[in-house]
């Protein structure tokens, strides 16, 4: 893997006649993991849209830029809202299908390895349509997850779970990410307050900036100084615009 830049977002965005967000500049550090908050509507899903260049509707006025002044392109892995996940694969071909894209073999014992990692050994052969929400979630996590890239981004990607198998999944994947620069776009305070080297809310008057635990990532779900970022961060987000 290359060394991960730091990237930075500048500009305003609008689809059709109707704002967005802006203007707005976001930096999401090197090789930590950045969490974006924010109300339903306000624009974080753009945001991560935009940076992953897979975003066809917003009109978008400004910079996205990495650090080392290279391509974006190519360096980025992303887990979209919903598991995105191909009807008529099954599994193992879903968990492989960026090799598959790209022309390459398929490391199949890799595959089968990130998928004992999220809990779905016994779910290779299966097709998505076999599976529980929280499981397909999973999928697409050990897909995203096998993909060596520098910079990854993360649409609410532990949404479907429930609170033991997300606390599971959230300590995978600070292991898997550690060294890489991360957007997680979260609804959680407690899973910002415990993955969040940065912590950042979007609001429809720009971003706001959240200090995160001194602890490193990913932090107990009991410590003190995490219960009391999530606490600090629920207040943030209950109160009025
Ligand atoms: N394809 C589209 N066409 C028109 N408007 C859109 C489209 N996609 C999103 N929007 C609008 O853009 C705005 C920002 O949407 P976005 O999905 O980025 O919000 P969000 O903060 O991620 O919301 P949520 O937390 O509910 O996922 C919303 O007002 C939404 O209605």
């Amino acid at each position: 893997m290359s060394a991960p830049p730091s990237l930075t977002l500048d500009g305003h965005a609008r689809i059709g006649a109707v704002p967005v967000f802006g203007p707005l500049r976001l930096t999401l550090s090197a090789g930590r993991i950045t969490c974006l908050l924010g109300p339903s509507g306000v624009g974080k899903t753009t945001v991560l849209r935009l940076i992953a260049g897979v975003d066809e509707v917003t009109e978008f006025t400004g910079t996205i830029t990495a650090s080392d002044g290279g391509p974006l392109s190519g360096r980025m892995a992303l887990m979209a809202q919903g598991d995105m996940l191909m009807p008529w694969l099954d599994v193992l071909g879903n968990v492989t299908l960026g090799a598959r894209l790209r022309g390459m073999s398929r490391d199949v014992a890799r595959a089968r390895e990130m998928l004992a990692r999220v809990g779905l050994a016994d779910h290779a052969d299966k097709r998505p349509h076999a599976l529980s929400g929280g499981q397909k979630q999973r999928v697409a996590l050990a897909r995203t997850l096998m993909e060596d890239r520098p910079i990854v981004l993360l649409d609410e990607p532990f949404s479907a779970l429930d609170a033991r198998t997300r606390a599971q999944m959230q300590d995978l994947s600070a292991t898997h990410l550690a060294g890489r620069t991360v957007l997680m776009v979260t609804h959680d305070p407690a899973e910002a307050a415990r993955m969040g080297h940065a912590i950042h809310i979007l609001t429809e008057t720009g971003l706001e900036d959240v200090t995160p635990p001194a602890a490193p990532v990913p932090r107990a779900v009991d410590d003190p100084e995490t219960l009391a970022a999530q606490g600090r961060l629920l207040a943030r987000l209950r109160a009025p615009a």
